[in-house]
């Protein structure tokens, strides 16, 4: 099973990929994180921050996290993924990946700012430091209209957010166990 967060920075993807994370490992499944932050620093290294080097991003994650999904592994992307066609590609390449929408009110994400990335988008045009293509400030973030699962991290606490979560993702496991059992069950019946 392969779960895509996306949202904007600040929102809480990879603080509530770590939880669940926590969670599913103390129930005895396998997870790995796939975090667009960590993966930027090596094999994506190359990349920017245009809708291509976004899109080639999203791309490169889902290939690694189809490779851990097929040998069992629930991997959670944890990366912006901002445009919709990236994250349906996702869902049509591969088997059991589910959309999750991290989302918080800009205004909140302002106030954390917890890199200091908003601050720095928010400059005047021509600063010599304003940042020109933060998502949700100055660059485009398509919202999924029909997302598996929405939560939002200005509305509600860390623990009932990452609670939320963690219920989604045993729930849809313990149906894609059972999906398997049955065809399994026919296959040697
Ligand atoms: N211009 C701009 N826009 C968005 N994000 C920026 C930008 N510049 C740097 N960063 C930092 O890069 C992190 C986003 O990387 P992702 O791989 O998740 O982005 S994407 O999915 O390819 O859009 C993002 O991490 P998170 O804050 O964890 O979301 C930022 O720390
Ligand atoms: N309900 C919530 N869920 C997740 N994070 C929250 C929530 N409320 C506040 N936060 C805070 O928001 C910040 C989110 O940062 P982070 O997880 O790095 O975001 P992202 O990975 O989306 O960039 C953290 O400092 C976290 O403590």
């Amino acid at each position: 099973m392969i779960v895509q967060l996306c949202g904007l920075s600040g929102a809480g993807k990879t603080t509530l990929a770590k939880s669940v994370k926590s969670k599913l490992l103390l129930h005895g499944v396998n997870t790995e994180i796939v975090d667009g932050d960590v993966y930027r620093e090596v094999l994506c290294k190359d990349l920017g921050f245009s809708k291509e080097d976004r899109i080639e991003n999203i791309r490169r994650l889902g290939f690694v996290a189809s490779r851990l999904s097929a040998n069992g592994v629930v991997v959670i992307i944890s990366a912006i993924n901002p445009y919709e066609e990236a994250r349906s590609e996702m869902t049509r390449l591969y088997r059991n990946v589910k959309t999750v929408h991290i989302d918080c009110a800009i205004n909140e994400l302002i106030q954390r700012d917890t890199k200091g990335l908003y601050k720095k988008a928010l400059l005047p045009d021509g600063h010599p430091e304003k940042l020109n293509n933060l998502t949700g400030i100055n660059d485009r973030f398509d919202i999924p209209e029909n997302p598996d699962l929405r939560l939002n991290t200005g509305m509600q606490t860390q623990d009932v957010c990452a609670s939320e979560l963690f219920h989604f993702i045993s729930t849809q496991l313990a149906a894609d166990t059972f999906y398997f059992k049955k065809q399994l069950a026919q296959r040697y019946s």
